[in-house]
């Protein structure tokens, strides 16, 4: 019986990677699969993993039809077994329900992988879609960590090194310290509700330690 199964976890929890293998097990065994990902770090059609695992996709924009391109493929004489779809939180509701039609109706695995939340920890509408529709919905077993140490759930966005709590839903960027101007920090929700990053917290346990001299 064919599934769709969402594959969930904060920004850096194995996802991509997870993606790349499952990609890997089933055509190693034969399957014929279409892999698609939306706005990867490393850019249009491709799909890119912090383990330094990188390789090429299908870019699905919002125009992009699963169910058309899979019965195009399949027009052609190419089979479609299953389907994975990376940064799945990006894809609309619609698309989501292309995608458990293809469940339903073509017999397709569909495994799709994402976050749950954006940085002001609402539901992405892809997302939420999934949770609605997915046979079964997994949370990565290796989760990031907050500066604390407890398991990450969250994810701050931070302009030049400060958390923010406004702005685009969407904007492409990394978890590492040195990216650019916007980047991502995992938090547990303790700290993304009160605003401590990790720089936060030094700054904070900096200014108590000079309270102590003084
Ligand atoms: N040098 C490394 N050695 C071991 N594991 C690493 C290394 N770099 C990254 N990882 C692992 O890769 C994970 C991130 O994988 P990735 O697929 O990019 O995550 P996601 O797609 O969820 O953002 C990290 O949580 C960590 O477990
Ligand atoms: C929280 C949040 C994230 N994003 C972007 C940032 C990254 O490009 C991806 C997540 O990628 P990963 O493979 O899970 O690390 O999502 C965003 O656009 N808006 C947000 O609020």
């Amino acid at each position: 019986m064919a599934e769709l199964v969402f594959f969930t976890g904060t920004m850096d929890s194995g996802k991509s990677t997870l993606a790349l293998q499952t990609d890997y097990n089933y055509a190693a065994r034969g399957r014929v699969g279409l892999v698609f990902t939306r706005h990867d770090r490393a850019g249009a059609a491709r799909i890119s993993s912090r383990l330094g695992l990188e390789t090429a996709a299908r870019e699905a924009d919002e125009t992009t039809d699963f169910g058309a391109v899979v019965a195009d493929e399949r027009r052609q004489g190419r089979p479609v077994d299953y389907v994975v779809c990376d940064e799945a939180q990006f894809y609309s509701p619609a698309q989501v329900e292309q995608l458990a039609r293809l469940v339903d109706e073509v017999e397709i695995d569909v495994f799709a992988f994402g976050i749950t939340t954006d940085f002001r920890t609402r539901l992405f509408p892809g997302s939420a879609r999934l949770l609605e529709l997915a046979d079964r919905t997994e949370v990565l077993q290796v989760p990031a960590l907050c500066w604390c140490g407890r398991p990450a759930t969250h994810q701050a966005r931070t302009v030049d090194g400060v958390m923010v709590v406004t702005g685009e839903q969407v904007v492409v960027g990394d978890t590492a310290a040195s990216a650019a101007v916007v980047a991502y920090e995992v938090l547990c929700r303790r700290h993304h509700m009160r605003g401590m990053t990790a720089a936060a917290a030094r700054q904070h346990a900096a200014a108590s330690d000079s309270r102590l001299v003084l």
